[in-house]
């Protein structure tokens, strides 16, 4: 399976996605608007990323009771996303709320719980009193995310493998922490390059900064792109 590449349009406005965004072709790449852009900008901006035939994917992250996540979810569904997610960390009640508040679409956007975050390691996890290794807690994660009927998890693709092997190849794995051989890591921990991620069958790559902080962001992306398949 070939993986896409999902632009993490992390602006502090529409206007400062909008050159970028205008430069992209919906065939070769998705679209991801997270908290900052859509606090920002709004559900019309994701409204004319939908009409542009651009898939989005709305990083809403969802973490909350299971009445005002299956709302919310249902909420992102109005606007005709291709993908939004949840943490699954809500626990398996949250989890088949979500999952329910979809059970009317023909199609339904792709319903995708937040394992371990890509920023976390194994000191972050003890922090918060979970004693299992990031790779362990995420396994955990994904099989309540699965028995709950979802569709794949976010996580890294340092985990992809192990997940793969525990949930199917038909479990969408989405992953984050995408940094190409010496770019900055930044706030990432767990990360892995764009071509070593897309050799594993990952189905969704989201791939922010090295792409959104170039002096080029499209010329950038096009070479992430090629490095996938060569
Ligand atoms: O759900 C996400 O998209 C997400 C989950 C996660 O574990 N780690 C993570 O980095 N993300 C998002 O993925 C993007 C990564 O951006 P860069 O680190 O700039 O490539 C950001 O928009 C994050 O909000």
């Amino acid at each position: 399976m070939k993986s896409t590449v999902f632009v993490a349009l992390d602006y502090s406005s529409a206007e400062q996605a909008w050159p970028l965004v205008n430069q992209l072709d919906p065939k070769q790449c998705g679209l991801k608007v997270g908290k900052e852009l859509f606090t920002a900008a709004g559900p019309d901006f994701v409204r004319q990323l939908v009409a542009k035939d651009f898939k989005v994917f709305l990083d809403l992250k969802f973490h909350d009771i299971p009445n005002t996540v299956a709302k919310a979810v249902h909420a992102a569904a109005e606007l005709g996303v291709w993908m939004v997610n949840v943490h699954a960390s809500g626990g398996r009640r949250m989890l088949e709320a979500a999952k329910q508040a979809l059970a009317d679409y023909p199609q339904p956007p792709l319903l995708i719980a937040v394992t371990v975050l890509t920023s976390m390691e194994a000191d972050d996890l003890t922090d918060i009193g979970i004693q299992r290794t990031p790779a362990e807690q995420v396994m955990h994660l994904a099989a309540l995310t699965q028995q709950a009927g979802l569709d794949g998890v976010v996580c890294s693709a340092q985990e992809a493998a192990v997940i793969q092997q525990q949930c199917g190849k038909e479990f969408v794995l989405v992953t984050p922490g995408i940094r190409p051989e010496g770019a900055a890591q930044g706030d990432q921990r767990r990360v892995m390059t764009p071509a070593a991620a897309a050799q594993q069958g990952i189905q969704v790559l989201v791939i922010g900064r090295p792409i959104t902080q170039a002096a080029d962001p499209a010329a950038a992306l096009a070479a992430i792109q090629a490095s996938l398949t060569s």
